[in-house]
C-alpha cells in the first residue's frame, strides 16, 4: 500500500511510509473471536531492540496535543489500545541518516500495532478522540531525559491535523526546534541498539 507525502499512514501501511532510521512499526495479530479478541503485545524474541524496564499507561482525551517531546537517554515502544492517535515524528539525532526527517503516522486501536520509537527521534501525539496508550520504556522515568519544543514550530515540517489543541504548561511554552536540536546534538543519541552506528 502506498502513503503520499505528508499524509500519515496508518498502521496497516507502513512499508512503503519512509520513517525515520531504526522506527518501526510492528503489526499485531488480534486472535479474535465472539467474545472480543487477544493479541500479543510483546515478546522478548522479537527484534524490536528494546527491552522495556517501564511501562507506562497514558490515557488522553480528544484535542490533547502531547510533545514535542525527545528523549537523548532512553528507548520507547508505544501501542495505542483504543482510540485514533496522529503521532508526529521529527529525527534529531545527527548521525542519523535520516536526520531533520519528519514523519506523520495514525495509529488507532482498531489496527493494533506497536511503534517503536528510539532515542533521539522527537515525537509528539494528537489525540483526534479519547485514547488510551500503552508506553513502554528502557529507563525508569526521569524528567531530566524529556526535552522538547514547540509542536507548531513551522521548521519541525510536520502537517498537524489540529489548530487549536491542548497543552500541557510546558509544552505551550516551548523553545524552538532550533534550541532542541542543539541540546540533542551536545547528548548526542547515537543510533538506536541493535543497529551499527560505527561507535
Ligand atoms: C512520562 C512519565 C510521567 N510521569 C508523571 C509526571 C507528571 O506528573 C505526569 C505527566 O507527565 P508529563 O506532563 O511529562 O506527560 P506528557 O506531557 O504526556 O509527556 C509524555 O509525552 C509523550 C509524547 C512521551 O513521549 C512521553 O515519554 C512523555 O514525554 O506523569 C511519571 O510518573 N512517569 C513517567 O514515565
Amino acid at each position: 500500500m502506498s502513503a503520499t507525502p505528508g499524509t500519515p499512514a496508518t498502521a496497516g501501511e507502513t512499508s512503503a511510509t519512509a520513517l525515520p532510521r531504526g522506527v518501526t512499526l510492528w503489526p499485531l495479530q488480534p486472535h479474535r473471536d465472539e467474545r472480543g479478541s487477544f493479541a500479543e503485545l510483546y515478546r522478548q524474541n522479537w527484534a524490536t531492540g528494546i527491552e522495556p524496564r517501564q511501562w507506562g499507561l497514558l490515557a488522553t482525551e480528544a484535542n490533547v496535543l502531547r510533545g514535542m517531546h525527545v528523549h537523548p537517554r532512553h528507548d520507547e515502544f508505544i501501542a495505542v489500545t483504543a482510540g485514533r492517535l496522529f503521532v508526529a515524528l521529527k529525527d534529531l539525532r545527527p548521525r542519523s541518516p535520516s536526520y531533520l526527517q519528519a514523519a506523520p503516522l495514525l495509529l488507532t486501536g482498531e489496527i493494533p500495532a506497536l511503534l517503536t520509537l528510539p532515542r533521539g527521534v522527537a515525537h509528539g501525539f494528537y489525540a483526534h478522540t479519547s485514547c488510551s496508550v500503552l508506553i513502554a520504556a528502557t529507563a525508569y522515568y526521569d524528567p531530566t531525559d524529556d526535552l522538547g519544543c514547540l509542536w507548531s514550530d513551522p521548521d519541525l515540517g510536520i502537517d498537524w491535523p489540529c489548530r487549536d489543541p491542548q497543552l500541557s504548561a510546558r509544552d505551550r511554552d516551548a523553545p524552538p526546534l532550533a534550541s532542541l536540536v542543539a541540546a540533542v546534538a551536545r547528548a548526542d543519541p547515537g543510533l538506536e541498539p541493535g543497529v551499527a552506528d560505527g561507535r
